[in-house]
């Protein structure tokens, strides 16, 4: 696989180009550190993604391919949306969705289309219409929907503990009893503020790579799950760490960082609007009561241009 970046790297000319029978044409983007590969399906009759899920996981690979945590698609609208977005995930799984790939797809939209100042438009996601928002600032606001709690819709056969939710329920990881709550935003989450023997999570401390394919490949959780560990800072400063389903340890999860202030709001450690830090940096996150809509707002940016032989 030939990895090559055009020298000037400038965006209009690149967006032009033709796609050739045998290069695929990319834009890395990054948001805190989660990073995928997009890439533009441009013929407005296709839902298929340009690449196999076998593909995308070499093009993610960070020694033998491009490198990243995922490879997503920005496709033609579909139920009335403006845009689709696929994902792969770098071990070639589909999610159904991602909060950091929206906001980068945000931001591409605006490369792609040459907008300026602020924006907003609808994506289909297979979690539903998803609504980010480019803000004068840069940023990204997105309208992430509503958090699923009912255990098997996230799905999880751990059972429910408080008002059909599985909230601060006992989870046993080899013989270590943790407490989890269990939400889904539109792909399935599992946050745990701490074990039964632990008074204070210090997520600094974890070892991730042990401990985190034991909860993604857990009995309890038939589609798999992502997973996030958290410290309370304050009522309104939570800080993470997160084993993502089908990628590892990532510098940051946006869905991730949506389910643990519903999480936290749930168990009663926060208030619905929290700063939530995470190894690449913070996300500002808001549960709101009036609409039951979590609204996620973070950066995202192009990192380099390149093509691949295909
Ligand atoms: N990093 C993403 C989540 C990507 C999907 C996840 N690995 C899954 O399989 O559900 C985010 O920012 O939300």
């Amino acid at each position: 696989m030939a990895v090559s970046t055009p020298r000037s790297a400038a965006a209009a000319s690149f967006l032009e180009r033709r796609e050739s029978e045998r290069a695929l044409h990319f834009v890395k983007y990054q948001g805190l550190g989660n990073d995928f590969i997009m890439v533009r399906v441009d013929n407005r009759d296709s839902s298929v993604p340009k690449v196999t899920p076998e593909e995308a996981a070499k093009l993610c690979d960070r020694n033998f391919g491009i490198g990243a945590d995922g490879v997503i698609f920005i496709m033609p609208g579909s139920n009335g949306a403006d845009y689709t977005m696929r994902i792969f995930n770098s071990d070639g799984s589909e999610p159904e969705m991602c909060g950091n790939g929206v906001r980068c797809f945000a931001r591409f939209i605006a490369e792609l289309e040459n907008l300026q100042g602020t924006h907003s438009f609808t994506i289909h996601t297979g979690a539903g219409l998803i609504i980010p928002e480019i803000q004068s600032d840069g940023q990204v606001k997105v309208d992430m929907g509503e958090p699923i709690l009912s255990g098997p819709d996230i799905p999880t056969k751990l059972l429910a503990t408080k008002n059909k939710a599985v909230v601060q329920a006992e989870l046993d990881v080899e013989g270590r009893t943790w407490h989890v709550t269990c939400v889904s935003m539109g792909n399935p989450h599992c946050v745990t503020f701490g074990a039964k023997d632990l008074k204070v999570l210090q997520v600094d401390d974890l070892k991730l790579s042990e401990i985190g394919p034991k909860f993604e490949h857990h009995e309890m959780f038939p589609a798999r799950t992502n997973t996030e560990f958290v410290q309370v800072l304050s009522r309104s400063h939570l800080k993470m760490r997160v084993w993502e389903r089908g990628a590892g340890a990532t510098l940051a999860c946006g869905t991730g960082a949506c389910a643990v202030v519903v999480a936290a709001v749930l168990e009663g450690r926060a208030e619905r609007k929290c700063v939530v830090d995470l190894p690449g940096g913070p996300l500002k996150i808001e549960w709101r009561e009036d609409d039951n809509h979590v609204y996620m707002t973070g950066p995202a940016e192009a990192v380099f241009y390149g093509s691949v032989a295909h």
